[in-house]
């Protein structure tokens, strides 16, 4: 049954139970992750005034300087996940698998603080997580995260923002919950979102525009191009450097976000890490109407070989990612290159 707007997210995790009681373990997680939630947006809340935030430390397993806000993270969630039906945890702060309570039913996939270079300018930043159950496999302890992400039973992710946002899908339609500060309680603001086919926005980081692959390329310069190209209308460009803030953005606004694999060093596959960025946000995409992609093929699809993998990530409007996925085809909108590319131009390589 649906809840009203502004119903509880307890109320709502309870509903979820009633309606498919095997979703209960997965109900128990996103509480005790929402819980610690609440603690992690007190200490972002408190900005400046929490000491040095971005203050830099060791490196974590993909190569990345952690925070100072990155292990409070970590330390918070894996605290909370000890407490929750959780066997397994893999986080973007520890290099190997974590086992918590073994014989319980269900694997974690976490990024306990997304947007990282956010931290030390006061921008936005979010925790994103998957949730799938355990595979048994005494020869590999990565087992549990070697499943496809359609296994996934429940993903969220958590906006530190101007308000603190829980957004999450229990594959039963994505729903926003906002945290009302005054009683610490998410309440529901966006039921079953449904995500507009087409927009005019796109995100991506067009700093990396000479590394980009020829398909990625002509896309972007066709929307550059606006009203005077293929496209035949004018696009906005937004990028936060945090893709939950873009991944909320795209589910109340539409449009596309593109972090593609390029030619840089250790780059091939692009940033974004499958089991605790992608995968999440392909579920509640899909789960909104949208779509993901590494460009071509769906994301949920993909099979991790090792939990730290990285993999492109094209999501949003469906008629954007379908038509990312013509120009790696070569069936884009017909016409000349723009003088942007190859020539003297904003985008030259
Ligand atoms: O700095 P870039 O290359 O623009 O990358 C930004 C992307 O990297 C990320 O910050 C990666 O996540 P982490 O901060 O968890 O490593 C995304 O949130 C964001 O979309
Ligand atoms: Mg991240
Ligand atoms: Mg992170």
């Amino acid at each position: 049954m649906t809840q009203p707007i502004g119903s509880s997210l307890a109320d709502h995790l309870s509903a979820e139970v009633a309606r498919d009681a095997r979703l209960a373990d997965t109900a128990a997680t996103v509480a005790a992750i929402a819980e610690a939630a609440i603690d992690v947006s007190e200490v972002v809340g408190r900005g400046y005034l929490a000491g040095d935030l971005g203050a830099q430390g060791e490196q974590n397993s993909d190569g990345d300087v952690q925070k100072a806000l990155d292990v409070i993270a970590h330390k918070r969630f894996t605290q909370a996940l000890q407490a929750a039906p959780v066997a397994e945890v893999a986080s973007e702060e520890a290099e190997d698998v974590m086992v918590l309570n073994p014989g319980a039913p269900l694997a974690v996939a976490i990024d306990p603080l997304d947007g990282s270079s956010n931290i030390a300018v006061g921008m936005v930043v979010g925790t994103i997580f998957g949730i799938r159950p355990v595979v048994s496999d005494p020869s590999d302890p990565n087992a549990s995260f070697k499943t496809p992400g359609t296994t996934q039973t429940g993903a969220g992710f958590v906006v530190y923002g101007p308000a603190t946002t829980f957004v999450l899908t229990l594959g039963n339609g994505t729903r926003i919950f906002t945290l009302d500060r005054s009683t610490k309680t998410f309440r529901l603001t966006h039921d079953a979102i449904t995500v507009v086919p087409s927009a005019n926005e796109y995100a991506i980081n067009s700093s990396n525009g000479r590394h980009w692959d020829t398909p990625i390329r002509a896309f972007i310069e066709d929307c550059l191009r606006g009203s005077e190209g293929p496209r035949d209308r004018d696009f906005n460009m937004r990028w936060t450097a945090a893709l939950v803030a873009d991944a909320q953005r795209v589910l109340i606004r539409g449009g596309v976000f593109l972090y593609p694999g390029d030619n840089r060093k250790g780059y091939a596959q692009g940033r974004l890490r499958l089991l605790y960025e992608t995968a999440p946000i392909a579920f509640l995409m899909e789960q909104a109407g949208a779509a993901a992609t590494d460009g071509q093929s769906r994301i949920l699809d993909i099979v991790a070989t090792k939990i730290h993998e990285r993999s492109p990530l094209v999501f949003g409007s469906v008629d954007e990612v379908e038509c990312v996925a013509k120009y790696y085809e070569g069936r884009q909108p017909a016409a000349g290159r723009s003088p942007l590319f190859g020539q003297r131009g904003l985008m030259r390589s």
